[in-house]
């Protein structure tokens, strides 16, 4: 039986989590920001994290639907508006539309899904039934990762502007937003996780949910890093230009 943490302690135990499993170290993201990646590979990254930024309002109404709190209803609302916008053309996923579109990305493929992976399909799908499943307690606390992206973003967008000449700022937009509105989403999870995890039960519970939210992130650079740089993609997956040459050479 875990003993129970003071809110400080359970605050330490969750930064631990992503200092060791958030993926600001896996491979992919390294080799993203570092000048490796083929543009293939970015193109592949980029259509594949649509289906996570389109699958965020929606397991945020999901959470939103289970609050029985209106200002905790207020408060999370906005989270959907920056991902839909109010209007269409706004909000972050049009701006994650206009980083597939500078790629040269067919909408409808991106939109539809169709080329996407697999694992990217049962990472997003894995994280929609958790928030439903799930106590809103862990279906909060799931959002965390968001404490540690302000970090990881700088990193990409510093990287990928000095190592890619075909990305420009406008192509990373949907970034700028980013990490205010992170900070803001997570100091509110943070806190609300910190009072509301009152058992050691509930504190394991919400660590739990932050390793699990780690690991399907984890888990969609892997499908990305094993698909395009070390196998044959899924048979309906996005076949990038660069793709064949650097498959004979693995043979
Ligand atoms: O670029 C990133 O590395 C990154 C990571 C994460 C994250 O840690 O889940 C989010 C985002 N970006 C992001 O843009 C975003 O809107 C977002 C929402 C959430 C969430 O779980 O509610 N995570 C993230």
């Amino acid at each position: 039986m875990a003993d129970l943490l003071t809110p400080d302690e359970l605050e330490a135990r969750l930064r631990h989590v992503g200092e060791t499993r958030y993926h600001h170290l896996h491979p992919f993201q390294l080799r993203l920001q570092s000048g490796a990646c083929s543009r293939g590979e970015i193109e592949a990254w980029a259509l594949n994290r649509y289906l996570y930024q389109a699958c965020i309002p929606q397991k945020d109404a999901a959470i939103l639907a289970r609050m029985e709190d209106a200002q905790m209803r207020r408060d999370w609302r906005q989270r959907i508006i920056d991902h839909d916008g109010e209007r269409e053309g706004e909000g972050g996923i049009a701006k994650w539309l206009k980083l597939t579109d500078d790629l040269g990305l067919d909408r409808e493929a991106v939109v539809s899904g169709r080329l996407a992976l697999p694992a990217t399909k049962f990472a997003v799908n894995a994280y929609l039934s958790f928030v439903k499943d799930k106590s809103l307690l862990e279906a909060i606390a799931s959002s965390l990762t968001e404490l540690f992206s302000p970090m990881v973003i700088k990193t990409r967008v510093s990287g990928m502007l000095a190592n890619y000449d075909f990305i420009t700022p406008e192509t990373l937009a949907y970034f700028t937003a980013r990490p205010v509105q992170a900070k803001r989403d997570s100091d509110f999870a943070l806190a609300y996780v910190k009072e509301n995890a009152k058992t050691p039960e509930q504190q394991q519970a919400a660590i739990g949910a932050l390793e699990f939210k780690c690991s399907m992130l984890w888990a969609m650079l892997d499908a990305l890093e094993h698909a395009y740089l070390y196998a044959q993609p899924w048979p309906d997956a996005f076949v990038p230009a660069d793709a064949p040459a650097k498959r004979e050479a693995a043979e």
